[in-house]
């Protein structure tokens, strides 16, 4: 059996009667019932998936998948695909936004290289996982065969194995890096939602009106010409998808495998966890969604995995920044559900 088929059935559902304590806990605190609105739900999940009350995320870090896109060919990016890797080596360095804002969370930040068309130094600190030097552009050719998009998938898996080789890990955040990777994103949520490109491209990393056009044509050629199959999330990953979202996917399943809850950053890594829970539909319940993007798209992922974002931001950077500021209201919540008092804790007259 393969590494993903065998790693798939290893996911064990969270603790449904844990969850429910935790609701009937959350019902009973001294305070109007559903007052603290979606963390409430959070923490409750949280307790099912860590099959306690008390859960403790001290130990948080973050997963940035890069990769590059041979779609950015056809002009769909207002950057040139060089800044793939060198936000790699910003990464790397502790000077990008999502450092900033991880460090912020108490997270770690670690790259991952699924993709990027560029030779790293072999003990440069990243996850050396490139199955090839980008994508393909998939407006004439796939992406990527079958078995790399497989690969890539396996490759997410993997690097949350490995960090759980070397001690706890409480929260796992995702996010991405790759010029050009809201095309393909854009071309996913067209397959999966079933609407046309025009409805759901938006601007990226902020390309005019004339390139948004070419965009939506590049998406409309592109899906097209390979007809990809929604039932078959690797056909659509190898098709019309990308090395960073194909490792995307695979962190999510990585941390159900692991029983590991997994938050999401914007609409690339979305992308990803998307293509993970149709490959394997039980990584659903480990997965929390950070923040609305920008990206007109996105929404319509978060409606194809039923999450409810934790924040509206106006943010489109994507690297992990959202899933770095929701892992503190992450973090909130476990105190929320944990230390709150019941009113018969603290002798409050209930409602009547
Ligand atoms: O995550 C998001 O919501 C997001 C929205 C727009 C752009 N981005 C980032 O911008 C890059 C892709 O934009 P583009 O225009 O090159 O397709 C890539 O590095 C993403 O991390 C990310
Ligand atoms: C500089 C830069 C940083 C990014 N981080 C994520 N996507 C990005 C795109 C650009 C262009």
């Amino acid at each position: 059996m393969s590494f993903l088929k065998d790693s798939i059935k290893k996911i064990k559902a969270p603790d449904k009667i844990m969850y429910e304590a935790a609701k009937e806990r959350l019902r009973n605190q001294a305070r109007p019932v559903g007052s603290l609105g979606i963390l409430e739900d959070v923490s409750a999940r949280l307790a099912g998936i860590f099959r306690k009350i008390d859960v403790n995320l001290d130990k948080k870090i973050i997963i940035t998948c890069a990769g590059d896109h041979g779609v950015c060919a056809e002009g769909v990016s207002l950057f040139p695909s060089e800044v793939t890797r060198q936000m790699v080596y910003n990464f790397v360095n502790g000077g990008a936004s999502v450092s900033v804002l991880a460090a912020h969370a108490g997270a770690d930040v670690k790259a991952a290289d699924l993709g990027v068309d560029w030779d790293f130094e072999p003990d440069l600190p990243v996850f050396h996982k490139k199955v090839r030097k980008g994508t393909g552009n998939f407006a004439v050719e796939p992406a990527m065969t079958l078995e790399q998009a497989e690969k890539s998938v396996e490759a997410g898996i993997e690097i949350v194995g490995e960090l759980v080789a070397k001690g706890p890990v409480h929260l796992l955040g995702t996010g991405d890096m790759g010029i050009g990777n809201t095309t393909p994103s854009t071309a996913i949520i067209s397959v999966y939602s079933g609407l046309p490109a025009a409805q759901l491209t938006g601007r990226g990393t902020g390309i005019d009106d004339d390139a948004i056009k070419k965009k939506i044509a590049v998406i409309e050629k592109g899906l097209a010409l390979h007809k990809p199959d929604p039932k078959n999330p690797l056909d659509v990953l190898s098709k019309i998808g990308g090395l960073e979202i194909g490792g995307l996917a695979g962190l999510v399943i990585g941390a159900a495998v692991y029983g590991i809850p997994v938050v999401c950053d914007g609409f690339i890594a979305t992308a990803g966890a998307l293509i993970g829970c149709e490959i394997a539909p039980p990584a659903r319940d480990y997965l929390f969604a950070s923040h609305n993007s920008a990206e007109i798209g996105h929404r319509f992922m978060l409606k194809h995995l039923g999450l409810t974002p934790l924040l509206d931001l106006g943010f489109r950077l994507g690297e992990g920044t959202g899933a770095a500021l929701a892992m503190e209201l992450i973090d909130a919540s476990t105190r929320i559900l944990a230390d709150i008092k019941t009113f018969e804790e603290v002798g409050i007259s209930d409602a009547q």
